[in-house]
């Protein structure tokens, strides 16, 4: 099955969470709107002066002629309206009063013993920050579905929402399978290596805000998967897991998943990361990972992430590719949608990707080398200096 007909299977299968719950904007980072926010301000809600310097009327100004300075507004103050033919001293930020409509500068005036003159001719309604002319009382500031961003934490205290309605984070239950793992921090026996997949998992579930039930390495025996996924279905909304999903006879997890559930779909044209395997354990909706470390990285990366996203109600979780020239050649062209871990290099002629040279989806040190994926469809070869999909990990980490 091609990439982009699993990639729409699985973003078909969504059914998006409900649960949602109020949170102080401080904690909304990362999280998703479950409703649209309105905001009930101008901003600024008033018309406001963006330099330190002078206002007047504009009508009231004569070349060369000195004027009087009759009221002083520092930001944070009300102001008189401007008495007629004056001048007032004000501060960046600070309202405009009426019968004011324009700014100088305070570089361009000189005191004299009678007050102020200006130097330069002003335009009529210069410097001056109209109220609502960042947002307008009614404006929608943020869609429902929008992830929150530190930008949009500020937008929100800017028309003064201090908290948001957001959608529960997903729990998200992960399983390891092999009987050769063991964890960082013991010794390694003679057959074992150490579990990186559970950990390649935890960072990026965390990157993407959502709560992880972590349950550890499952033995390659058929029962003790069965109990596992019992579990993480229970007490999970979707279950991952890595490994055991290939043709030996160790891999149970398809069998355990036709047994307790339904299997969707196995075996994909994507490399690494073949064997994916997407369905769903007493109705609570399952991936499969690849046991190979590169292969976990990029099918997370590129069908659950985005599967994942959708699930926590968020509007816009495909990620976006740019077209760089290739610093390398591939030889023959695959069968499978290949991507390649990759890194974008400047360079005086410009930028260009490399690739990491052994491309082995059990080398997770080409993941770690890189800053993001060549992407070379099917059927395609690559040569130096042509144009290739970038994917960079700015837009699938988080
Ligand atoms: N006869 C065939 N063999 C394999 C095929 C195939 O089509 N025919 N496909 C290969 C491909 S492609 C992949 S990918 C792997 C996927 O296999 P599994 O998902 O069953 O994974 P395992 O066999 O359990 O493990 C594969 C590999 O990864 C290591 N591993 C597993 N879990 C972890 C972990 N948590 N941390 C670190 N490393 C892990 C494991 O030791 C194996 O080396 O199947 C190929 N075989
Ligand atoms: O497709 Mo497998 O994921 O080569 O390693």
């Amino acid at each position: 099955m091609p990439v982009a007909d699993a990639l729409s299977q699985l973003l078909d299968s969504v059914k998006v969470t409900t649960a949602t719950e109020q949170v102080s904007i401080v904690d909304a980072l990362g999280r998703v709107l479950a409703e649209d926010v309105c905001s009930g301000v101008d901003v600024p809600p008033a018309d406001n002066s963006a330099m330190d310097g002078y206002c007047l009327r504009f009508e009231d100004y004569q070349p060369g002629q000195s004027m009087q300075v009759s009221q002083r507004i520092p930001a944070g103050v009300a102001p008189q309206p401007l008495e007629p033919g004056t001048l007032a001293r004000i501060f960046t930020g600070a309202e405009v009063p009426v019968n004011a409509d324009t700014v100088i500068m305070q570089e361009d005036v000189a005191a004299d013993e009678r007050g102020v003159v200006i130097n330069e001719a002003p335009e009529r309604g210069q410097h001056i920050r109209p109220r609502g002319q960042d947002i307008g009382s009614g404006q929608t500031i943020l869609a429902k579905g929008s992830r929150i961003r530190p930008q949009d934490m500020g937008l929100l205290a800017s028309v003064g929402v201090g908290e948001v309605r957001v959608y529960k984070p997903l729990r998200v239950a992960i399983l390891s399978t092999g009987d050769e793992l063991v964890e960082p921090g013991t010794p390694l026996q003679k057959g074992q290596i150490y579990n990186s997949n559970r950990y390649t998992l935890i960072g990026l579930l965390r990157g993407l805000g959502l709560d992880i039930l972590d349950l550890g390495v499952v033995p390659d025996d058929i029962g003790a998967t069965e109990a596992a996924f019992i579990r993480a279905a229970s007490e999970a909304d979707v279950v991952l897991s890595s490994g055991g999903v290939s043709v030996g006879e160790e891999d149970h997890i398809k069998a355990v998943l036709e047994k307790l559930g339904s299997l969707a779909f196995w075996r994909l044209a994507i490399k690494p990361g073949k064997p994916f395997t997407l369905g769903r354990i007493m109705d609570i909706p399952f991936a499969g990972l690849p046991g190979n470390p590169a292969a976990v990285f990029v099918t997370f990366a590129l069908l659950c992430r985005p599967w994942l996203l959708k699930m926590q109600g968020a509007s816009d979780y495909m990620p976006t590719e740019v077209l760089v020239p290739a610093g390398f050649s591939t030889r023959k062209p695959g069968g499978r949608q290949e991507y390649l871990r990759a890194r974008l290099v400047q360079s005086e002629q410009g930028s260009k990707v490399e690739i990491y040279p052994n491309q082995s989806s059990g080398v997770l040190f080409s993941a770690s080398w890189g800053n993001g994926f060549a992407v070379v469809p099917p059927g395609q070869r690559v040569s130096e200096g042509d144009l290739v999909r970038f994917l960079p990990y700015e837009m699938i980490l988080n």
